[in-house]
């Protein structure tokens, strides 16, 4: 069988375990074709490290013929290149999801890819369960509710630190709003947020609660669905954001799987 050709948008820590995972055999139906990242030196070593091409730009790329491209760059570049990637004849796997709050984007994306007869994947990241989240939501209204467990060290640097947090002792909520919010100040933080939310009840009407927690390490996301018929509960620990890596793994493998979950 001729092997799917895999691209990266992203030469950076994520994209780097796909990579790994394809050297180790996880992922035999694909070939590495190229990489396109923003810093020309990561990008270069990247491409060397990975046996594949190293792309400056999003031309170089999409002239490889790739069937897929797997991003894990930034919500901006999910901006920036989605849509000349579908209408370029390749799919996405997208880790970046946070750019999709932006309803007017994820319209046009829906709609670029439908034209072109292309797919877009919403890799799991951190977070998981979006099956039953979708089938909750098309049974009845849903009310969905996030709340996030973050360690102090992962909020320094975010608009959500303040000083007097080095002093808590116990779990104190630094945020409370709709996940459109909470991606719009913290672009990098709470792509699992959107995702949740577009799988449930959208970004406007998905709340949000992040909680600061002294001596926390990894994250915790509990999701919680209410719906007329189902309730939800779900709770994904994971102590580094590896999770989100393996999560494109996944995706990759169910695009060629004869079963697909
Ligand atoms: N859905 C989820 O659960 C999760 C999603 N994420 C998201 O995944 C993405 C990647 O994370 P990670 O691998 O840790 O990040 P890294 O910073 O390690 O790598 C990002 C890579 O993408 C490149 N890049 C960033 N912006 C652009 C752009 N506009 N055009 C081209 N290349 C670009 C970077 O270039 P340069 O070297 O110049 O910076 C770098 O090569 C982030 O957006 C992060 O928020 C992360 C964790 C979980
Ligand atoms: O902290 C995590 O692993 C989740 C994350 O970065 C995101 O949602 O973008």
């Amino acid at each position: 069988m001729e092997k799917k050709k895999l691209a990266f948008l992203g030469c950076g820590f994520l994209n780097e375990i796909v990579a790994n995972a394809l050297h180790n055999g996880y992922l035999p139906e694909y070939e590495l074709v190229g990489a396109f990242g923003r810093n020309p030196v990561r990008t270069t070593t990247f491409a060397e490290r990975h046996n594949c091409k190293a792309c400056y730009s999003m031309e170089e790329l999409l002239a490889l013929k790739p069937d897929i491209i797997a991003e894990a760059a930034s919500p901006q570049a999910v901006g920036e290149y989605s849509e000349t990637i579908l209408k370029g004849g390749a799919s996405l796997v997208v880790l970046s999801i946070g750019a999709f709050a932006d309803a007017a984007l994820y319209n046009r994306v829906r709609e670029t890819a439908a034209e072109n007869n292309q797919k877009v994947y919403i890799a799991s990241g951190a977070v998981g369960g979006f099956d039953v989240l979708r089938t909750a939501a098309l049974m009845s209204p849903i009310k969905a509710t996030m709340t996030s467990k973050k360690s102090l060290r992962s909020l320094f640097y975010t608009p959500l630190f303040k000083e007097e947090l080095m002093n808590i002792t116990e779990p104190e909520q630094v945020f409370s709003g709709n996940t459109k919010e909470a991606i719009e100040m913290l672009p990098f933080h709470f792509n699992v947020a959107v995702a949740t939310a577009l799988a449930s009840a959208g970004p406007e009407r998905t709340t949000l609660h992040i909680d600061a927690v002294p001596g926390f390490v990894g994250d915790e996301y509990k999701i919680e669905i209410e719906g007329g018929e189902v309730k939800t509960d779900l709770n994904i620990y994971s102590r580094t954001s590896n999770i989100a890596g393996w999560s494109v793994v996944a995706v990759l493998r169910n695009i060629v799987s004869p079963i697909v979950f």
